[in-house]
């Protein structure tokens, strides 16, 4: 099978990464937290999880490049000594051949600039930071992406139940795809056995759950509400972080995930959609942006040529484009 090798090093590295999040989500103190330069939040988890998978990669693809969100620029400053220290010892407690040089470097290897030739993977060490130090969903997400087109996809999604039907049931899943070989989900404590997933067959947008994220500066919640009731349902978008919501429509937990721009200069970035992508595509669903064009994963680092997300299972598609691209109006 096409992709065979790189499917089972992406499932392990996530898997991985996967761990380091959760033991840091579980106990997580103030020194282990940071603000970049642009406000966001980062965590020991989020340079952790990026070490850990991108050295992992490094080791199996040496020639393949990436694109990760997080570098290490504050990490090297001597006010985030502890910070710093507190990455490592996470990183040694799953990888204990790492050690300070090696987390930097393996960080640094996610400084592609992307782009329309040759391979490269594309990684969001903990996408939802929000999310996740409000104790809530966020996903490892990891895709590989060739001459500008999405191959291979794997989100590793630590507080997401396995049963879609039962909230109570294990937290923890792994969903992943390969281009053209369907979409599959496994427990993470159990990655090797997987089942097949696809999204719902609802045809009426009135009957349609939708998602969207749980940030009003994610995206516009007033405008999400305005389309679900120009389609016929007063049920608002239940509200959750990450691209656990691709995970969601991905297994029929939801019909539609509504991404809505809220400040018109924003550029999506590649590592925040491409895992989340490839799963959907290959569960069954179909993608566009807000205008209803194709998403171009080859143009860079960002997704320039797009602006929001509209991601459905395929009966709905037509109908809840129009009615985003209506809302615009
Ligand atoms: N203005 C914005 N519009 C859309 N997405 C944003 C915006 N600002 C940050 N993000 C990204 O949204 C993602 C989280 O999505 P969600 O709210 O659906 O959980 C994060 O990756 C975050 O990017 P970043 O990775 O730079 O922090
Ligand atoms: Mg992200
Ligand atoms: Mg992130
Ligand atoms: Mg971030």
């Amino acid at each position: 099978m096409p992709f065979e090798q790189e499917l089972q090093v992406a499932k392990e590295a996530v898997r991985k990464a996967s761990l380091l999040c959760s033991a840091a989500q579980a106990g997580l103190v103030d020194s282990e937290k940071h603000d970049k330069a642009d406000k966001s939040p980062v965590t020991v988890a989020d340079y952790g999880a990026q070490a850990l998978v991108l050295s992992t990669l490094a080791a199996a693809f040496p020639n393949d490049p990436a694109v990760g969100e997080e570098d290490s620029s504050d990490l090297r400053k001597e006010e985030n000594a502890e910070l710093f220290s507190r990455v490592v010892e996470y990183a040694q407690k799953v990888d204990g051949s790492l050690d300070a040089e090696s987390v930097l470097a393996a960080i640094d290897r996610g400084k592609h600039a992307g782009g329309s030739q040759g391979r490269f993977w594309t990684l969001d060490p903990i996408d939802g930071t929000k999310g996740f130090l409000r104790g809530q969903q966020y996903a490892v997400a990891l895709a590989l992406i060739e001459n500008g087109e999405v191959v291979l996809g794997v989100l590793g999604c630590p507080n997401l139940p396995v049963d879609p039907a039962n909230a109570n049931s294990e937290k923890g899943s792994l969903l992943f795809a390969v281009k053209g070989q369907g979409a599959f989900q496994a427990p993470l404590s159990e990655i090797d056995s997987a089942t097949k997933i696809s999204v719902d067959q609802i045809d009426d947008p009135a009957k349609a759950v939708f998602c969207e994220s749980v940030e009003s500066g994610h995206t516009a919640h007033g405008r999400s509400a305005a389309i679900t009731n120009a389609l016929g349902t007063s049920v608002e978008p239940f509200r959750m972080d990450s691209q656990c919501k691709y995970a969601a429509v991905s297994r029929g937990q939801a019909s539609v995930y509504l991404r809505l721009p809220t400040r018109p200069g924003y550029e999506e970035k590649i590592w925040d959609h491409a895992a989340g992508y490839i799963v959907l595509q290959e569960a069954g669903g179909r993608i566009a942006d807000t205008f209803g064009n194709p998403l171009d994963f080859s143009l860079g680092r960002t997704l320039k040529n797009n602006k929001g997300i509209v991601a459905t299972s395929p009966a709905v598609f037509e109908s809840v484009v129009k009615a985003v691209v209506d809302s615009a109006e």
